[in-house]
């Protein structure tokens, strides 16, 4: 475990993604081939390996209203383990290992879990016991506190009923890291006064009664009357109080401010705007609260809600109000001002503005090398010649509506739409996939597109500028063209302008680096906006797609179009005609915005010039996961100026921290796969976050499509996809056809453990290869436990107990028996963490 030292991973394969998930499938003559009944479509990809054998499949049963036809398997009710209901952890035990089958549907079914749900529903009655009497206590010394006239000074003791417990044999093969906290957790530990020595968690259930009144205050439909207008950027709190406490200036005195008895600061328990501009949050109830945990970028309240705090990138410190002549607006909207008043912070960050962005990601690379990079890679995508390849959003709008005009759809949702667009297009039996018949348009388009202008250049037929910017309209087809002219979309303008000049670079993917663009505001921006600003400015993230020489266009062409079509479409808002039924009469409303994933990267733009593609993305200013993992590992390179990150072991997450983003991942991938999309390279190069802690999943070029709106059934896949430590054992198996719902959960649960241990589980999960692997196995099938998650410690037993029956659960080698996405995010331990977005409830998950 040691020597599980983080470091970037590119990804083993790309997947089959869009290529053999849909490509087929999306052909003309594929769909009208297709079963308007929804009969199960054969992958092609699977043709090919299997060829006497039909695709595996689930079939759920769609015509249930109460069952998705995109739900995740169920596992069944196991029998009780124990007699008291009460999950054991230290009797759990698996059965004995069965190598991994999939030969029997039903199999597929008849799962026994870990640890039944029924066993842990009378946990939870427990716990609602234990609750209650928590809840009673902590009103009986609530209410001795206001007799005084002066609040006491609480410190909290960060997993003090843990220190009873006796240290395992086998601590000496303990990673340094695993299951403490942030090194400056120990300080928190310091604070523990021995007065009122309450647990953090004991606080997450403080003031019930006050719940509604914050949720009301928190959550985005309602506003409160008696509201103070939450202004500028989340990252940088702006009520004095907050600065007493951590003015950003000054980073270490953030934990002594837990020995300031007069370091109070006002809780500012609010959800996360989808957009980051902080004029467009949402009012909230200040309430006054204590901070009792100030770690750099994280802190808790009293009440048991936290602020994230991240860094931004220096680059947009510089950049957030410099106005290049060009960029500049006299229309700029009157909310610049409010978020201009950031700038006495601007300064302070400037000072500390050492390191330079590149080097900051790029860390392989020196400035001078990333500098010769850039220049090249100007020289090859010209962002003032990259024209947009795809209608606006303003511009589908206006089709749909037009389209929902002039029909007269029946049943009232846009099935008969799409049945009467004049395409042989089977009836959509699942409106929520994420890939339906926009999508269909554009992938064929696209794919079209591709091919024909990579063909031509490496037939050397280039003189391509000039026809390649004639070809660009060639994706919207003739009528949608005349349209927009006349709908005078405004939209087709160069890359630079829409989306501004590049300022440095963020990233490096494999196929092109991720540059940043910024641009000012202008009075056409509206709240809120689609990505992050700062000061005057605009940031977009651009993320060139070139083949690799020698890579076939096929496999360049389904990268791009899983790329973009999975992201744009998961990312962007659908916009449905819709009727409302009001008596007997039938009429047509507007298209209906049906956008729920704050979680999900969202996907802007692609751009074309010259056979190369440029991706546009909503900019994350706090960059990845794996930068904030590996953030105590820079080190200032006097020579160069420049700043590299040492290999090693990172810093782990502070587990309220951890298990705040763990929700926020698990949300985004349930809605993707709500949307018939598995992400299959879950890792943390590819979750990234904006200051306030919002996390956004990115990179869908190896996602794959497992149901189109077209199916009732998920596809199974097979071969391994990722990156080889996030990859589930399954993948590993030659011909195993597995979930690719189930391989994103067990993803997402190396995710976490990376996050709280600060290094990797393990560096790949086949036995033969990694021992530490071997010895998961077999201590799971000899003890029923794993000494790591026995070592983990979180800030009370309770939350341990049940983030330990999570990760169980997760950790199930044979996928049969594995927690869903969907079962996780219902789990006790889920269930309790305390999350900074409020989630809307997702759309109906009903087939029509
Ligand atoms: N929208 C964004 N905002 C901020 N940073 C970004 C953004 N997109 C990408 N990056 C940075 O660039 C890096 C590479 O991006 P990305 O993972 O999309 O490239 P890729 O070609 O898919 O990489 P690979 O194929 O090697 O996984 C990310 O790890 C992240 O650090």
């Amino acid at each position: 475990m040691g020597d599980e030292k983080l470091s970037r991973h590119t990804s083993l394969k790309r997947a089959r993604s869009l290529s053999e998930s849909i490509k087929g499938l999306f052909k003309p003559s594929g769909i009208s081939g297709g079963s308007s009944t929804g009969q199960p479509s054969p992958r092609p990809g699977q043709d090919q390996a299997h060829p006497h054998q039909p695709a595996r499949i689930i079939t759920s049963n769609v015509s249930s209203p109460s069952v998705s036809p995109i739900q995740s398997p169920v596992l069944q009710v196991a029998p009780k383990h124990h007699k008291l209901g009460v999950p054991n952890i230290a009797k759990l035990s698996l059965s004995p290992s069965r190598e991994p089958s999939l030969n029997s549907e039903n199999e597929m079914f008849s799962q026994e879990s870990f640890i039944s749900e029924k066993d842990e529903d009378e946990a939870n009655l427990l716990e609602r016991e234990e609750l209650q009497n928590k809840n009673e206590e902590q009103n009986q010394r609530k209410q001795a506190r206001s007799k005084d006239a002066h609040v006491p000074h609480h410190r909290y003791t960060i997993g003090s009923d843990e220190a009873e417990r006796r240290p395992r044999e086998r601590q000496k093969n303990f990673p340094q890291n695993a299951g403490q906290s942030n090194p400056t957790n120990n300080s928190a530990n310091h604070v523990l006064d021995q007065e009122n020595n309450f647990s953090i968690d004991a606080m997450l259930d403080y003031d019930d009664e006050s719940k509604f009144r914050r949720r009301n205050s928190l959550g985005v439909r309602t506003n409160s009357n008696r509201t103070r207008s939450r202004k500028n950027s989340l990252s940088t709190p702006r009520s004095p109080p907050m600065k007493t406490v951590n003015d950003g200036a000054n980073p270490n005195a953030s934990n002594n401010a837990m020995n300031n008895t007069s370091n109070r600061v006002y809780m500012r328990g609010r959800n996360h705007s989808d957009s980051i501009s902080a004029s467009s949050l949402p009012k909230f109830q200040e309430i006054e609260c204590k901070c009792i945990l100030d770690l750099e970028q994280f802190k808790v309240f009293e009440n048991g809600y936290h602020e994230h705090n991240l860094k931004v990138l220096p680059i947009i410190e510089n950049n957030k109000n410099v106005d290049s002549g060009e960029d500049k607006d006299a229309d700029a909207p009157a909310n610049n001002s409010e978020d201009g008043d950031n700038d006495l912070e601007t300064n302070i960050h400037k000072q500390k503005s050492v390191f330079s962005l590149s080097g900051l990601f790029k860390y392989h690379k020196d400035a001078n090398q990333q500098q010769q990079q850039q220049e090249e890679d100007d020289d090859q995508i010209n962002l003032e010649k990259a024209f947009s390849i795809i209608p606006s959003q303003k511009f589908i709008k206006s089709q749909v509506l037009k389209k929902s005009r002039t029909s007269t759809p029946k049943n009232g949702n846009n099935d008969e739409l799409m049945k009467n667009d004049g395409k042989n297009i089977p009836q959509i039996v699942n409106p929520n996939a994420a890939v339906g018949a926009e999508e269909l348009k554009l992938i064929n388009a696209l794919s079209e597109k591709i091919r024909k202008g990579l063909k031509s250049e490496n037939a050397k037929n280039s003189g391509s500028e000039t026809r390649s910017n004639s070809n660009k309209q060639e994706v919207i087809d003739d009528t949608e063209n005349k349209s927009r002219t006349a709908n005078n979309d405004t939209s087709h303008r160069p890359c630079s302008q829409k989306y501004g000049k590049s300022i440095g670079v963020v990233g490096a993917g494999a196929y092109g680096v991720v540059k940043i663009c910024a641009r000012c505001k202008t009075s056409k921006d509206i709240l809120p906006y689609s990505t992050y600003s700062s000061g005057k400015k605009l940031f977009f993230a651009v993320k060139e797609l070139k083949p690799k020489p020698g890579d076939p266009i096929d496999k360049f062409c389904t990268r791009l179009t899983s790329e973009f079509i999975i992201g744009h479409s998961l990312s962007h808002p659908h916009f449905e005609a819709n009727t409302a039924v009001s008596g007997s009469i039938t009429r047509p409303t507007p298209p209906r915005h049906v956008f729920n994933a704050p979680n999900i990267l969202k996907i802007l733009d692609l751009m074309e010039y010259n056979n190369s593609f440029v991706e546009v993305m909503e900019f994350c200013a706090s960059g990845d996961l794996y930068s904030l993992l590996t953030r105590n590992n820079i080190s200032s390179e006097a020579n160069n100026g420049s700043s590299r990150l040492k290999e090693g072991s990172g810093s782990p997450l502070h587990p309220l921290e951890a298990d705040c983003f763990m929700k926020q991942l698990l949300n985004g991938v349930q809605y993707m796969h709500d949307h018939g999309i598995a992400h299959c390279d879950l890792k943390p190069e590819n979750i990234l976050f904006q200051p306030n802690g919002l996390l956004k999943i990115c990179d869908f070029g190896t996602s794959s499509v497992f149901q189109t709106a077209w199916e009732k059934h998920v596809h199974f896949q097979s071969g391994a996809m990722g990156s080889e430590p996030y990859v589930a054992p399954e993948e590993f198996i030659r011909d195993m056809e597995y979930d690719p719902r189930l391989v994103d959960c067990w993803s997402c649960g190396i995710v976490y453990c990376t996050m709280i241990m600060g290094q990797y589980l393990w560096k790949i999960a086949i036995p033969e290869k990694d021992s530490l692997f071997k010895s998961f196995l077999s201590e799971i099938k000899n003890d029923g436990q794993f000494y790591l998650f026995e070592e983990l410690r979180h800030v009370s037993s309770e939350l341990n107990r049940l983030r330990k029956i999570a990760l169980y659960r997760t950790f199930q080698v044979d996928p049969t028996k594995r927690i869903s996405i969907e079962q996780l995010l219902q789990s006790s331990w889920m269930r309790r963490t305390k999350c900074c977005v409020v989630y809307r409830p997702l759309h109906n998950k009903v087939s029509k």
